[in-house]
């Protein structure tokens, strides 16, 4: 498993401070976040990857620096959004799904290969050829995992990946993720059913790390402390 290392991390946005000397240490394969609005989980989820950079502390994930070395970094850790139409780029489905194959050197014959086993393993081989904007909501987030899986990560890092989707869709991807995806998983949601499914919870609250451990107690401490509020 891919360890991932947050040491003293602090994210300051304009007016407002995200993350607060956040320091965890993580390796579980499935990993949730959980945490009221506005705590900190994105900043937290975009930190891996690259996309936030830590105003002061460190950030590393397998030993790479995901904002200095983002070219190694890419390889190793696929992002999926909440929202599957933002994340498509190419016209038809097969495009799509081999975009992040650019630049590896690979032949033709050899993409082909890698796109069919690929939208096969997510149920989207018959669409290969269709536009993807066509797709369903959620044959669209299964679109953008796959895009993200064909590269190969041994990380995926997953930003309220059913939140735009109706219930069996939601179900179809969560099992996807959770239980069909052999790659490591970090969840951010607000979907505690989900989080009950992972081997760890981290909890934040106020842009800091709150509770950790075992998802049942977790979960139970935090809709706990939520129905006092
Ligand atoms: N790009 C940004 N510019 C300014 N403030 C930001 C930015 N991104 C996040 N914030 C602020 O940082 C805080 C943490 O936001 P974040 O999105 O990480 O929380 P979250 O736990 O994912 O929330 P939610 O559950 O509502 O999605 C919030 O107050 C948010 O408004």
């Amino acid at each position: 498993m891919t360890d991932i290392e947050l040491s003293a991390v602090t994210v300051e946005f304009p007016g407002r401070t995200a993350l607060r000397d956040v320091s965890v240490h993580l390796h579980q394969r499935r990993i949730a976040v959980i945490g009221s609005n506005g705590s900190g989980k994105s900043t937290f989820a975009r930190t891996l990857n690259g996309l936030v950079t830590p105003t002061t502390g460190e950030v590393r994930v397998h030993g790479i620096d995901p904002v200095r070395q983002s070219r190694q970094l890419r390889r190793r850790v696929g992002f999926v959004f909440s929202n599957p139409d933002i994340q498509i780029i190419m016209p038809t489905v097969a495009e799509d799904a081999a975009f992040s194959l650019r630049g590896r050197g690979l032949s033709r014959a050899e993409v082909r290969e890698r796109v069919a086993a690929a939208l096969d393993r997510v149920g989207l081989s018959e669409y290969a050829d269709s536009p993807a904007h066509s797709l369903s909501g959620g044959q669209k987030q299964l679109l953008a995992l796959c895009a993200v899986l064909i590269g190969e990560p041994s990380l995926v890092v997953a930003d309220e990946p059913t939140a735009y989707l109706d219930a069996a869709n939601g179900r179809r991807i969560a099992r996807f993720l959770l239980d069909e995806m052999p790659q490591q998983l970090v969840l951010a949601t607000h979907d505690l059913r989900l989080a009950a499914r992972c081997d760890i919870a981290v909890r934040f609250e106020d842009g800091q790390v709150v509770d950790q451990g075992d998802p049942a107690p977790v979960i139970a401490r935090y809709e706990h402390d939520q129905d006092q509020t």
